[in-house]
């Protein structure tokens, strides 16, 4: 009798189409196209997010990195003369179809955004905001358990768990920005977009949200904007190359920052522009 591994075995049964955990296609971008006004920023981009991993967008400034971001969770609807064209899937399902409720995509893709932006409340009020807001706690104790699992998650428990009444706008940029991870966390997204995360802080402060990010993965699946090649090089397991609007490349971290195809990858990430 022929003995398969459980690998072989598995492939077997799914006739080879089942993909690895760590190659689903979470989000996929199709011909995304984005105008403001008549100004077209970003043309027909292809792009897949796969599940629990970390994708970085990197590319010069005004490239169109964020804009691209912001297509995800619609938040290019917020601004008035934005357009998008083209398609963009959650699982499948497409986020511009009329049928989805933005507020619930905004919940299964939540955002971080480059500046610290904790609500002028209490620490504990900035978590349990959504999750009440969502309905997600029957009660006081399983609101407080949310609080305190987000902020675990998030890694700032330790410091926040003394003074969780105290105003959020009180901790150091470094702990702002994981309250904010920690609010995104705390309605139980399973897509989280950063713009920059790290662009306020201090080395320090930076490294642990790095490090956050690479436990979140595990857990969530991440696309973040930023501006630090060092940053996509640590944190990322995919890169995707922006220029003037397009798509350059997207691939494997190792592989865009050892050998890119694109010349343009290599003369950014080598500092000759950007
Ligand atoms: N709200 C807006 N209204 C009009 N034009 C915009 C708006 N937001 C962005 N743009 C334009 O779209 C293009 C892409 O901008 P975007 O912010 O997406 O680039 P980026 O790569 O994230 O830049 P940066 O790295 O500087 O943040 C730019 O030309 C920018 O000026």
């Amino acid at each position: 009798m022929n003995i398969m591994s459980q690998e072989k075995l598995e492939e077997a049964v799914s006739g080879g189409m089942t993909a690895k955990p760590n190659e689903v296609i979470k989000m996929q971008g199709r011909k995304v196209g984005v105008f403001y006004g008549d100004k077209q920023a970003l043309f027909d981009v292809d792009l897949d997010v796969r599940q629990n991993q970390v994708t970085a967008l990197i590319g010069p400034s005004g490239c169109g990195k964020s804009t691209f971001l912001r297509c995800l969770n619609r938040m290019n609807d917020t601004i008035d003369s934005a357009r998008v064209t083209g398609k963009i899937t959650l699982d499948g399902e497409d986020v511009y179809d009329p049928k989805i409720d933005v507020v619930e995509l905004r919940a299964r893709v939540g955002m971080v955004f480059q500046k610290p932006n904790p609500f002028p409340k209490s620490i504990y009020e900035n978590v349990a905001y959504g999750p009440k807001i969502h309905g997600l706690a029957k009660n006081k104790a399983e609101l407080d358990q949310i609080v305190e699992s987000s902020l675990k998650k998030a890694a700032l428990w330790n410091e926040a768990k003394d003074r969780l009444n105290e105003p959020g706008t009180g901790l150091s940029g470094g702990q702002q920005q994981r309250l904010c991870i920690a609010r995104a966390i705390a309605v139980s997204p399973e897509v989280i977009l950063m713009d920059e995360p790290c662009s306020a802080l201090d080395p320090i402060a930076t490294a642990k949200v790095e490090e956050l990010i690479d436990e979140l993965k595990q857990n969530y699946t991440i696309v973040i904007v930023t501006h630090s090649m060092q940053q996509a090089a640590r944190v990322s397991q995919r890169t995707a190359m922006f220029h003037l609007g397009y798509l350059v490349e997207e691939g494997a971290t190792d592989k865009m920052f050892t050998n890119p195809d694109d010349k343009r990858t290599q003369d950014y990430i080598t500092g000759r522009f950007g």
